[in-house]
């Protein structure tokens, strides 16, 4: 039997490989950023080379670091970061745009006119989703009128569009095999999560061509076989999901009610409602956690779109901190009397207000903020968005103790600080597992489990081991007095 898993997580800010051993074991990895590019205000792009490059380069390093050769693989998983836009020429495997980022906001005008000539109910009964700018179907007809000849170029069948799972498959391929998973597409406005199936009506909605679509495959399944080329001989790949669903299958929330958190870039919540698709009353998404033999299992979402990113910026933007791991301390030293809010809508409001053109703030600003309450205020701005979540998931799932418990992952979650802030103010425990990369390692499972070098479900649920659990130790009425603000703040940004 081969040795290893290679799975791959196509993020954000970052590629990275791991080779995966039977036991869960992580025999080596390699990791490499990828660069943004912010051409104008909330636009967001990235050079598709470089998310083919840096996963192609990950992959080999991961694979010499172990000494291994493609022999010793059994199959290839895939995750990624969701909704990210490509369209390529099918003859060359070249992008004629560069990838559109999930976070980019240029398509909020085309959103407003959608919502406005009434299309909104039909999408959010078919999609589970809301007419955003976040997912990828005004982004794809954006591409199609921004470069000259690519419509008709799409309608004759040259063009190919994907999610980035879809692109790397492509060209992991050498352009034999183009598909996406169901977590994937389920991420696009064009993909009707009941039937399992691309939807005509939602296409023309969003003027998209038919003949771009990839076809839509289980998240463990045949993705067919990479190009002997890139890594000295064939790989299968046999596992794809969305970066946050993969999450869910990594933290092994297989039962319905079990929520799971992810804090990387953004933040992302993910509730499991099983069989059900359940239709959210209070602005969540409803979504594909997983499909596997055919069958799909449903969850509640809630998208943040800063969290990591409040971070970044205190070190990039703010520089009041050298690296990431720096806010924790900082913060722990905040005059606890001094009530500053920041709401980081920096690209807009996602879940559960949908506010693109909404900006950030910050307020209760006094001559005595320094550097220490800013941080505060910035990890503070990502429990706050999770209390909004938990919230509306409280109020859409009534049953089976939801949210009694969060799974939490992400590099985020390496802050103390804030996984106890979090506690506090959801005013429930906050799980960190032992297993710091659950993202990567659902792909890896998703792609294990179709070839039998995983073992079911339950099985790899047991495996699951707790790092640390942070018990919320705020008092009711302190709780309260913090989400009073925090709600208050964003009340004003959004009246
Ligand atoms: N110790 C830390 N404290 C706070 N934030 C952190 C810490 N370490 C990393 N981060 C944040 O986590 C994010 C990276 O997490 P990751 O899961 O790799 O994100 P992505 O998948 O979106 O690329 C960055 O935005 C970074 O600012
Ligand atoms: O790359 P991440 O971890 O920030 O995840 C991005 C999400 O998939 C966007 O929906």
């Amino acid at each position: 039997m081969a040795a290893y898993i290679l799975a791959i997580d196509q993020g954000t800010t970052s590629s990275r490989a791991l080779l995966v051993r039977p036991d869960g074991s992580v025999a080596a990895s390699a990791q490499q950023e990828l660069p943004q590019h912010f051409p104008a205000s909330g636009q967001v792009e990235q050079e598709a080379e470089d998310i083919f490059g840096t996963v192609l380069s990950c992959c080999r390093q991961a694979l010499d670091k172990a000494g291994a050769a493609a022999a010793d693989i059994a199959a290839i998983g895939i995750t990624n970061q969701r909704e990210t836009t490509l369209v390529w020429e099918r003859a060359t495997g070249r992008a004629i745009h560069r990838a559109i980022v999930w976070q980019d906001r240029r398509t909020a005008d085309a959103c407003a006119r959608l919502e406005a000539d009434g299309h909104g109910a039909l999408v959010r009964a078919r999609t589970g989703l809301v007419i955003d700018p976040y997912f990828s179907a005004t982004k794809i007809a954006h591409i199609l009128d921004a470069v000259p000849g690519a419509r008709a170029r799409a309608e004759r069948g040259d063009l190919a569009f994907g999610t980035v799972d879809s692109f790397l498959l492509f060209r992991l391929t050498g352009g034999r095999v183009h598909a996406t998973d169901a977590t994937n597409a389920a991420r696009t406005l064009l993909f009707d999560i009941h039937t399992g199936a691309w939807d005509a009506d939602l296409l023309a909605v969003f003027g998209v061509p038919a003949a771009l679509l990839p076809e839509v495959r289980d998240c463990a399944a045949d993705f067919g076989v990479t190009d002997p080329a890139l890594f000295g001989g064939p790989i299968v790949v046999r596992g794809m999901a969305g970066d946050q669903q993969a999450a869910m299958v990594g933290q092994a929330c297989f039962a319905p009610g079990m929520v799971k958190s992810t804090y990387g870039t953004g933040c992302f919540a993910l509730l499991n409602t099983g069989e059900t698709p359940v239709a959210s009353r209070n602005r969540l998404l409803t979504t594909i956690a997983y499909q596997i033999g055919g069958k799909r299992t449903y969850a509640l979402e809630g998208s943040i779109f800063v969290a990591g990113a409040a971070v970044q910026w205190l070190r990039d933007g703010l520089r009041i901190i050298a690296q990431a791991g720096d806010s924790d301390r900082l913060a722990a030293g905040a005059d606890e009397t001094q009530d500053v809010i920041l709401v980081p809508a920096f690209v807009g409001l996602g879940a559960p207000y949908w506010r693109p053109e909404v900006r950030g703030a910050l307020f209760g600003l006094t001559r005595g903020t320094g550097p220490a309450e800013l941080a505060r205020a910035a990890l503070e701005s990502v429990c706050f968005q999770t209390c909004d979540l938990i919230d509306a998931m409280h109020a859409d799932w009534p049953g089976a103790g939801a949210a009694t418990v969060l799974r939490v992952d992400g590099g985020m979650t390496a802050s103390d600080y804030t996984m106890q802030r979090l506690a506090d103010l959801i005013g429930a425990p906050v799980d960190r597992p032992a297993e710091k990369e659950t993202t990567v390692m659902g792909a890896a499972y998703l792609a294990g489990l179709s070839c039998g070098f995983f073992p079911p479900p339950e099985a790899f649920a047991a495996r699951w081991r707790l790092d640390r659990r942070f018990a919320p130790a705020m008092t009711g009425e302190a709780r309260q007095a913090r989400l009073a603000a925090w709600r208050d703040a964003v009340g004003r940004l959004t009246a």
